[in-house]
């Protein structure tokens, strides 16, 4: 089917009255954003819908990078015609043959802003209907709760036909929920955790601690190539690598085992924050989820958190496991999570770490370590990279590697 535009109805945002502009544009902008390779299409942000016209882009590749945006509740894939009633039902027509299937019901629904049009729209109804069981075999009406709805709108300019709702990814668009830091490992829980930061509408920069030479580059491209799965949702992300080894060590030579993780934990906190005082974020997101291992009992997370008063937002806090994996599966993260590469934590990680270490402990160990200096190297050693959808980078990697065989 050759559509002509997308209508998209807007989500949560049409209740914002006075961010209401602010949440349109900002949709616009990032509609813009993921569309950037489609310079064809033009993007016409109204009031109440906006309009995606296509000029040519075919809808079913629009729609793989659409279907991601927040801030879509629904959309419908729309032809644009000559208001005549042939050009309308021979549309109906083949908007029927391309969407109705088997066993469905439908009904058609004609809206009118067109009063001087020739029929109105009870008119039109019955006539289309009529056109379409004169045409195709097996069509079950339906009133209430049809499967399918035939929508003609006879608006002045042309007539508009669709027959899919599509839902949108909900949310708010990225950007009206304000910035924050992302704590980014290569694990399964903290892309998710991007993921529903991004929905609710805050902006994330990824931080991500890396430890050469004890993980490899692998280790830090993966991170990265989450990073581009991610900015699917978001248009672009910027990923800050924070060289770590140095921490790790002072505090692998300086502190009872049983406290390493915490103070690994409390390190990686203060220059999370650091990182987003800098650029103007106001919360740190990461992917604990409670009770899921040592480091996240709520004992662990007071006992880390105790470094920093800025807001620690942990979105699967409260889920569990098999629901984080199901929904890392469905954005797409989960394949590239589960590879084996090594992280920090874990390569630097206690056989016994305490489940529930004291604040008051965590703090007397600290102070044998010239905490400001190691933070300032470490900030100091910082890689910036923005991401795009779908960036790749082991794969580069890889190619590389083949051609130096
Ligand atoms: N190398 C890292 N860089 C940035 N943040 C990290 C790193 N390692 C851990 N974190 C942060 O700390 C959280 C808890 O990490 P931990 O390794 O204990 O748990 P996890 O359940 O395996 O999490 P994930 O699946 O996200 O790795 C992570 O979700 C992430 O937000």
């Amino acid at each position: 089917m050759k559509y002509t535009e997308i209508m998209v109805r807007y989500g949560e945002l049409s209740t914002k009255g006075k961010n209401r502009k602010d949440f349109i544009g900002r949709l616009a902008g990032n509609v813009t954003k993921v569309l950037r390779d489609f310079p064809e299409v033009e993007i016409r942000p109204k009031h109440d819908r906006m309009h995606i016209i296509l000029n040519g882009a075919p809808f079913a590749d629009v729609d793989q990078r659409l279907k991601k945006v927040f801030g879509i509740q629904t959309y419908s894939p729309t032809i644009k015609i000559k208001k005549t009633l042939t050009m309308i039902e021979e549309t109906a027509l083949a908007l029927m043959k391309a969407t109705f299937k088997p066993g469905m019901t439908f009904k058609v629904n004609t809206r009118r802003s067109d009063h001087n049009f020739a029929y109105d729209t009870n008119e039109l109804n019955q006539m289309i209907g009529d056109y379409l069981f004169g045409q195709m075999d097996n069509l079950k009406v339906e009133m209430k709760q049809p499967d399918l709805v035939l929508r003609i709108e006879v608006r002045q300019d042309a007539a508009y036909l669709s027959s899919q709702l599509l839902r949108g990814a909900g949310g708010m668009p990225v950007g009206t929920g304000g910035r924050a830091v992302m704590m980014l490992s290569g694990g399964i829980d903290s892309p998710v955790a991007s993921y529903l930061a991004l929905k609710r509408g805050v902006e994330i920069d990824m931080v991500h601690f890396y430890s050469p030479p004890y993980t490899t580059e692998k280790a830090l491209n993966k991170a990265k190539e989450l990073t581009g799965i991610l900015a699917n949702y978001a248009g672009r992300i910027n990923f800050i690598a924070v060289p770590f080894a140095e921490i790790q060590e002072t505090i692998k030579a300086k502190i009872p085992e049983g406290y390493l993780m915490t103070i690994q934990r409390r390190f990686m906190l203060r220059l999370a924050d650091q990182l987003r005082a800098k650029r103007g974020g106001l919360a740190i997101f990461n992917g604990e989820s409670v009770g899921q291992v040592a480091s996240q009992t709520l004992e662990s997370m007071a006992a880390i958190n105790d470094v920093t008063t800025t807001p620690v937002l942990r979105p699967v806090a409260t889920m569990d496991k098999t629901e984080i994996i199901a929904l890392a599966e469905k954005i797409g993260t989960f394949d590239l999570s589960i590879q084996p590469f090594e992280d920090c934590c874990t390569i630097f990680a206690p056989p016994r770490p305490k489940t529930k270490p004291k604040v008051d402990k965590a703090r007397e160990y600290e102070a044998r370590l010239d905490t400001s200096a190691l933070i300032d190297r470490a900030l100091a050693g910082i890689e910036i990279t923005p991401i795009y959808p779908n960036d790749q980078f082991l794969a580069d990697k890889a190619q590389e590697d083949a051609a130096l065989l």
